[in-house]
């Protein structure tokens, strides 16, 4: 199998592209959950499984032990103050910490049942199957039309195959088809923040991953842009799972079905339904952390 597909480059340059401040914690005493969407009744498969998951960066532990079943075709978010290793976790999933030499992972990590980290996984075909958003959008220097398409080139999978209407499905995927369907063989970093954003989402899932993380990835965008987003990602769920980190405790509520809390020093402290997190936490720590009493 190749080792240098398009998200290899896209995770390379993404990388680099994600070291960026974040917009800091928005903490608030009232978060109303408001899911308005129906994907939050009915069983669900768990598509992604940690169990007594720790991650090391050389001698600092990042996660602690972290056990979580995320179901699929779900908006599952990870909240926690700064630090607390949400990142670190969505990073673990798709193996993308494999990229930090002092990065060291214990325990179990599964996606539908298998364990990514045994050696038969090639991690770029993970990547594949669990595309990756990040919190700075990062087109390719290259036209929209390319940037929809570079994934299946690089997997060998654009011959022979109606790659416009692959590209179209992806951009209609992505709620941008109609604002580009005119200019597909302009830049893709002529587009607005949000319309660079919902043409990565559109590059992720051109490549049919079942799985889409996304790290913050409405902290650079104004609010009309970030609202988008969050529309979309409502609609994302019926055919795929998302999970996100977010420092925004409104967003989470409002656009997660479930939401994981992590506090210092990298403990999976609860996970539930994001109602339940929101209104009705078990752990004092939580409420504390919801209320902004600390984090
Ligand atoms: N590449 C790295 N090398 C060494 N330590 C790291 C690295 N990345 C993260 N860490 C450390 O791991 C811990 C968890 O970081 P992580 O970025 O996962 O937290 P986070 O909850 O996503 O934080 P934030 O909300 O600020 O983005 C922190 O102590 C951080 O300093």
């Amino acid at each position: 199998m190749s080792s240098n597909t398009s998200n290899e480059q896209v995770t390379d340059e993404s990388v680099n592209e994600t070291d960026g401040t974040s917009d800091g914690a928005i903490i608030e005493t009232d978060i109303s959950v408001d899911r308005g969407s129906s994907h939050t009744t009915g069983h669900t498969e768990t598509i992604v499984r940690a169990e007594g998951l720790d991650v090391y960066y050389g001698d600092d532990q990042a996660l602690d032990n972290v056990t979580i079943e995320i179901p699929e075709h779900r908006v599952t978010a990870m909240i926690g103050p700064s630090g607390c290793g949400k990142s670190t976790f969505l990073r673990s999933i798709n193996r993308m910490n494999d990229r930090i030499p002092a990065a060291r992972v214990d325990g179990g990590l599964h996606f539908r049942g298998k364990n990514v980290y045994d050696d038969d996984v090639d991690p770029v075909a993970l990547r594949r199957t669990i595309g990756q958003v990040f919190q700075s959008p990062n087109p390719f220097p290259k036209s929209i039309y390319d940037n929809v398409a570079y994934g299946l080139r690089v997997q060998g999978k654009a011959d022979g195959m109606d790659l416009d209407a692959a590209v179209e499905r992806a951009l209609r995927g992505a709620a941008l088809w109609d604002e580009v369907k005119d200019q597909l063989n302009e830049s893709g970093l002529d587009l607005s923040g949000g319309q660079q954003q919902r043409l990565c989402i559109a590059r992720a899932i051109a490549t049919d991953p079942e799985v889409i993380l996304m790290d913050e990835p409405t902290s650079a965008l104004d609010p009309v842009a970030a609202s988008k987003i969050e529309d979309l990602i409502n609609e994302l769920v019926d055919e795929y799972t998302v999970i996100i980190v977010t420092h925004n405790m409104q967003q989470a509520a409002r656009i997660s079905d479930k939401t994981a809390v992590f506090l210092t020093g990298g403990e999976l402290v609860e996970f539930d339904d994001t109602a339940t997190i929101f209104e009705d936490p078990d752990d004092d720590r939580v409420e504390n952390y919801i209320t902004g009493k600390f984090g």
